[in-house]
């Protein structure tokens, strides 16, 4: 029996476009799934349908085996978090934490024991009595994720939880996210469209685009052997590099492909070509610290590849790039990834 299970869901708003395009997914219990995608793919609605904040117009929502679609919010065992952390001001943390279990009928010391418990658990201990206003944006959201806590839901939807945050306590939280995680054993949906917290938290992926979920699988399958051209060139810094099959020397497979090599598959050189090297012109070099990501120009299209600082080719702009085709993926001409055998 799956935690969440969803089949063949389909929304539409106020019956506009549908968003949401016959949509399956069978989550685990205790598997933290990470939903990715641009913009107005449909991630929170997803989200909001799971969590019964909206009604699906056709399929099935399935929590702990029970057809879910008629039941309200409040009798789904779900626990969410927003990016805006939806605090009382005019609360402590302590009764920031405990807001909600009063309303289910929890006495008052077990409401205080609770958010003792899950503040020392977020390391909030030292600010129980303090108002929202008086603590740092990390803080504040480790309260939200408190209150969620709290409720000892099973299930935790979280939709973008650490967006407001600087990039420095992101990456603090993410791991303190991974950490509860590990701690709590519940199931977790949390939607980003940061991919680098996509492929560090996340056990399994869902990529969606434009309402349809292209691709559910785990990180390593998602980098490794996207599904589709979208997923391949959406995971992965810089990302991948999609060259023409045409114009790639030592390439004699079928034409109408697209390659794809991630920059870790490429190595930049100055002097004489290597078998398959090609041709290239730098158009532009950033720094990042120890190494440089490189934009170059082909005859295949657009190259962007990492160099270590000290491997720098000096002198001309003009130099070839060596392209390691036993890590090649292909791509049909409706972005499908083919094998090719
Ligand atoms: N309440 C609503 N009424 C009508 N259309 C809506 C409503 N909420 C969302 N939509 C539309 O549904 C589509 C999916 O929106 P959704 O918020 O689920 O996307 P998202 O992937 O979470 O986007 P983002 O990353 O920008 O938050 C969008 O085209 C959006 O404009």
């Amino acid at each position: 029996m799956s935690a969440i299970a969803l089949r063949n869901v389909r929304k539409a708003y106020h019956g506009g476009p549908t968003v949401l395009h016959d949509l399956s997914m069978a989550i685990e219990a205790g598997e933290f799934i990470v939903i990715v995608g641009p913009s107005g793919c449909g991630k929170s609605t997803l989200l909001r349908l799971i969590a019964g904040l909206e009604r699906a117009d056709g399929g099935d929502i399935e929590i702990g085996g029970t057809r879910a679609n008629d039941l309200p919010p409040q009798d789904r065992d779900i626990a969410m978090i927003f990016q805006n952390y939806a605090l009382y001001p005019h609360m402590s943390v302590r009764e920031n934490i405990a807001f909600g279990l009063e309303l289910r009928g929890v006495p008052k010391r077990e409401r205080n024991a609770r958010a003792e418990s899950v503040a020392g658990m977020l390391q909030l201990d030292p600010y129980l009595e303090r108002k929202p206003g008086a603590l740092s944006g990390g803080q504040r959201q480790r309260v939200a994720m408190g209150r969620a806590m709290a409720r000892k839901s099973s299930i935790f939807l979280m939709d973008e939880p650490l967006s407001n945050l600087d990039n420095a306590l992101r990456i603090a939280m993410r791991t303190e996210v991974k950490e509860l995680h590990r701690q709590l054993g519940a199931t977790m949906v949390y939607v980003t469209h940061d991919q680098t917290e996509a492929l560090s938290l996340a056990d399994r992926i869902a990529v969606m685009k434009d309402g349809h979920l292209l691709q559910f699988d785990t990180p390593e399958a998602i980098y490794d052997r996207p599904a589709h051209r979208f997923v391949a060139g959406f995971l992965g810094v810089p990302p991948m590099n999609f060259l023409s099959a045409k114009a790639v020397p030592g390439y004699s497979g079928p034409e109408g492909l697209t390659i794809g090599l991630r920059p870790e598959h490429l190595s930049i050189h100055a002097g004489e070509p290597a078998a398959n090297g090609l041709g290239v012109r730098l158009l532009l070099s950033e720094m990042t610290g120890a190494t440089v990501i490189l934009h170059c120009e082909s005859a295949a299209g657009r190259i962007t590849l990492n160099c270590a600082r000290k491997d720098m080719p000096q002198g001309s702009d003009a130099l070839w790039v060596n392209l390691e085709l036993s890590h090649a993926l292909y791509f049909d001409e409706d972005g499908k990834r083919v094998e090719l055998s």
